[in-house]
């Protein structure tokens, strides 16, 4: 039997509309053959011409509803699960209406402002009985399993002692101050947008390669930040984490991570690798953004062995978002409430991690956003 999840888009912005369309991509192209995706309705907190231009623009077949507001989205009967596509700020408050009118969410990355508002999140997902997930589609690539499952087997790179990670997009020429990268009201900056993903490979290598049982929370956290001379918001932040010995005998290593983020420079250029996991028998480097990992290449120490480069490929042409959409379907169609391969204890890790480092820099938003009140009009 086939499942269908049917999608409400909360939010009509450039990610949307990227979500939308590998939604729309024939999933037998990637064979996946046991779910489907439908969209049933769109929201704009502007206007529903807007999402009706949206749907217009996507052809997006079935008459999907276009609302000029999120609560109607979210009470729309015919929405199993809303994409929350809005800036960092509204994650919040827009997740948890949604979860308040009984709808699944799948919420955009950074998961909200800070810990305590995605810990309200979970409480209420799982009160409510009701799936939630934060959107860190870089996990579900079919490369991210296959960089995990290398870790985990230990043969190829040995033991994980030291991940560098990175994701700057070189813009040296700054942004408007309205722009969602850098103001405030909007939670811009570095760490929220572009962190998480060095923070995600640091995670998917060192932490949710061990079992759940050993998982432990980075033991020291050290950072620097340099503001964006306009607004405040970090443009640069540097991150370094020691992860403990975790197993029973104390027989693996303790482990070092970097994990970097600006706007300035570039992490990648020229294919140059954005990620490198450094074990004791050689290193994975990851090729492309930290976001959308297009190879790896697999450098063994071992002089008299090949190096091993393999390709993400992007089935129809699609961006990759649609492997996280399949797994929310199969999520659904299971009745689970979080998805292994981003667990809730494991988004709340993380943002403590960006909680700590923003107060190690003095980075706070304006408590509206901040809050953790419910309603709020942002
Ligand atoms: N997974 C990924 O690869 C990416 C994820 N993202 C994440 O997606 C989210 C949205 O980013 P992106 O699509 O680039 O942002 P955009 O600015 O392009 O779109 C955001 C949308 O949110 C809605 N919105 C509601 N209130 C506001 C407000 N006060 N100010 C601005 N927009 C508002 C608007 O839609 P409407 O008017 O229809 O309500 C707007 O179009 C962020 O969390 C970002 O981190 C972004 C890029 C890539
Ligand atoms: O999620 C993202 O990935 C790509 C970046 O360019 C963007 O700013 C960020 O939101």
């Amino acid at each position: 039997m086939v499942y269908n999840a049917r999608w409400g888009i909360l939010a009509t912005g450039g990610i949307a509309k990227t979500f939308v369309k590998d939604l729309l991509k024939d999933p037998s192209a990637r064979n996946a053959s046991d779910i489907t995706h439908t969209v049933t309705a769109v929201a704009s907190s502007s206007s529903s011409s807007r999402a009706q231009d949206f749907i217009t623009e996507l052809s997006i077949p079935g008459n999907p509803k276009a609302y000029g507001s999120y609560d109607e989205l979210v009470n729309d009967p015919d929405v199993d699960v809303i994409y929350v596509a809005t800036p960092h700020s509204h994650h919040y408050q827009n997740a948890r209406l949604a979860l308040e009118a009984g709808k699944h969410v799948l919420c955009e990355k950074a998961f909200t402002v800070n810990a305590a508002q995605t810990k309200i999140l979970v409480d209420l997902a799982r009160k409510k009985g009701l799936f939630l997930m934060e959107a860190v589609w870089t996990r579900y690539f079919p490369l991210s399993v296959q960089v995990r499952d290398i870790i985990k087997k230990g043969e190829e790179i040995g033991e994980v002692v030291r991940v560098q990670a990175d994701l700057s997009i070189g813009t040296p020429e700054g942004f408007d101050v309205a722009s969602r990268m850098v103001n405030l009201d909007l939670a811009g900056g570095a760490l929220l947008d572009l962190g998480i993903y060095s923070l995600t490979w640091v995670f998917q290598t060192l932490y949710h390669t061990l079992p759940p049982s050993q998982r432990k929370p980075p033991s020291s956290i050290q950072s620097s930040m340099v503001k964006y001379p306009a607004t405040g918001a970090d443009e640069d932040t540097t991150i370094l984490l020691t992860f403990p010995t975790t197993t029973p005998n104390n027989d693996r290593r303790t482990s070092h991570a970097v994990a970097m983020a600006a706007f300035a420079v570039d992490s990648h250029p020229k294919g140059t690798p954005s990620v490198r996991i450094q074990g004791t028998k050689g290193e994975i480097q990851i090729i492309g953004p930290a976001y959308r990992p297009v190879k790896y290449r697999l450098v063994p120490q071992d002089e008299a062995k090949q190096i091993k480069e393999v390709e993400c490929e992007f089935p129809a042409g699609g961006h990759g978002m649609y492997w996280e959409a399949d797994e929310v379907a199969r999520c659904l169609r299971d009745g689970k409430l979080e998805s292994e391969g981003m667990p809730w204890e494991e988004s709340i890790v993380i943002m403590e991690v960006m909680d700590e480092v923003r107060k190690q820099n003095g980075l706070v938003y304006p408590e509206k956003i901040e809050s953790v009140e419910y309603p709020v009009a942002l």
